[in-house]
């Protein structure tokens, strides 16, 4: 679903790339932890994955294509194809739950019956049924992510990618955001998460790609955080 070949990713002033020489191949339906100390290049490389940026040298192949290559008319599809969340929720702050929501699937030409549908299907799933009237303000930061999950999930996407998505939430509330993106990966979506959080990544035994200075330490399936010393 996801191939890097050798992939580098430099920026401009940077000596040191965020991305060096990363292979890596991750399969339909799998659930990926990214983690690594700060800097070490999850967020570069969940970004090339979104063709946010373009690798310096070698190849992202995502649903067997080669992003780089695709016309940037057809970004957008790629787009569709992959929900995104973030630590930071990047909900619109004048919409209503259910307005934010709706307006991932009118970007892309969903039709009013589809998302009169899809819409409070998707907020009950994410348990937010009742409050889809409510301004992202009025939510704890625990409801905001759900809101951002369900708006992330709602196109059905191949794969979501979550940069830090519990990091600004207390364990509690990290542990029901996790089990909304292990309901999600059950239903063959493939996430691949960053994370810092030792916690979720032991507890929930998924495989664990470890970055450290752009390149790939460790790969281990049913990993843990930290390789124990
Ligand atoms: N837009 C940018 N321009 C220049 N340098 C960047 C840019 N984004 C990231 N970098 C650099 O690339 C390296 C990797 O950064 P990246 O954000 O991918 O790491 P990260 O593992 O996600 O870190 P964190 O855990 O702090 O989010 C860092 O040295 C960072 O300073």
């Amino acid at each position: 679903m996801i191939r890097f070949e050798k992939v580098t990713k430099s920026y401009p002033g940077h000596p040191q790339p965020a991305l060096d020489q990363v292979s890596v191949e991750i399969e339909k339906g799998e659930f990926v932890f990214l983690v690594g100390s700060s800097g070490s290049g999850k967020s570069t490389f969940l970004r090339l994955v979104l063709r946010e940026y373009r690798p310096t040298s070698g190849r992202v192949y995502v649903a067997g294509k080669e992003i780089n290559r695709l016309a940037n008319w057809k970004v957008p599809k790629l787009r569709r194809d992959i929900g995104a969340v973030f630590q930071d929720f990047r909900l619109l702050p004048n919409k209503t739950v259910s307005e934010n929501v709706a307006f991932a699937m009118q970007v892309t030409g969903r039709s009013r019956q589809d998302i009169n549908k899809l819409v409070p299907e998707t907020l009950e799933l994410v348990g937010l049924e009742g409050k889809a009237d409510r301004m992202p303000d009025e939510l704890s930061g625990g409801e905001q992510q759900r809101v951002a999950v369900a708006r992330a999930f709602v196109n059905r996407p191949m794969i979501l990618i979550a940069d830090e998505p519990t990091g600004n939430l207390d364990p509690t509330t990290s542990v029901g955001i996790m089990k909304l993106l292990d309901r999600i990966n059950r239903t063959g979506t493939t996430v691949v998460m960053a994370t810092h959080d030792a916690g979720i990544v032991d507890q929930m035994r998924k495989r664990v790609i470890e970055l450290e200075h752009g390149r790939t330490v460790r790969d281990q399936a049913q990993g843990v955080y930290g390789t124990q010393s």
